[in-house]
């Protein structure tokens, strides 16, 4: 996906990937991480996601990277804050409350500025990706994350040919294939929730997993 294609969705705010809560797999899941407060976490192709809220309050402190200024402006202004603004190399950082939001492509990104992260969250991320997409994002973007990173990576798993992405099916084959050479990949759960997505069922998809990953940098 291009980015016309994203600022297109944000114009028109065809946004039905963002939710008005948290993440529930989340919430259930981080604490298996062990991540301590005052760590970096990083949040890809983030959005608006209130799963930034949610990791600032847990004490951790917040990188995101989304293209749309749109977005941006919706989450802080959904957060009640006015962030300060700086522009770098990677684009332009928004900064409140222990959030630091860029606007600027995500493949822009290097070692440098991702050199604290020791946690990655993944939600409607790499499934928002294309497959040849895919492979660019894990093999350069996750490439520059430092050793011993810690993740949890939300997948859907549904009959590709019954609809198109995004959001795409991405198979735990393919998150072996992609991620398998630097991390460490654990599947903590598995849910059908077909019956919870009403949009899917109507555009004729038969079967829907969530998958959640754990992720280790070696
Ligand atoms: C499907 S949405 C998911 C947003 C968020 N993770 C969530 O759970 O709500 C994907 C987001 O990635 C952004 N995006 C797509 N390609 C990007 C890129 N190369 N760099 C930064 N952001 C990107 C889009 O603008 C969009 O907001």
């Amino acid at each position: 996906m291009e980015p016309d294609f994203w600022h297109q969705r944000w114009h028109d705010q065809q946004i039905g990937f963002h939710q008005d809560k948290p993440t529930p797999l989340l919430l259930k899941h981080w604490d298996s991480l062990g991540i301590s407060p005052g760590n970096r976490v990083f949040v890809p192709l983030a959005g608006k996601t209130l799963d930034m809220a949610w990791l600032a309050a847990q004490g951790l402190r917040v990188l995101g990277i989304e293209l749309s200024q749109l977005a941006i402006d919706q989450f802080f202004a959904s957060q009640g804050l006015s962030p300060e603004v700086h522009q770098s190399r990677y684009g332009r950082h928004h900064v409140a409350d222990g959030i630091e939001l860029i606007c600027g492509d995500a493949f822009a990104l290097d070692e440098t500025v991702l050199a604290d992260c020791a946690a990655v969250f993944d939600r409607a991320a790499l499934i928002a990706l294309p497959p040849p997409m895919r492979q660019r994002y894990v093999h350069e973007l996750y490439a520059r994350l430092p050793a011993n990173c810690r993740g949890l990576l939300i997948t859907l798993e549904y009959p590709q040919h019954e609809k198109n992405g995004p959001p795409f099916c991405v198979r735990e084959q393919e998150v072996r294939e992609l991620f398998g050479r630097e991390w460490d990949i654990a599947t903590l759960e598995r849910r059908d929730i077909l019956e919870q997505q009403p949009a899917f069922i109507a555009e004729g998809v038969t079967a829907l997993d969530t998958v959640v990953y754990r992720l280790d940098r070696r």
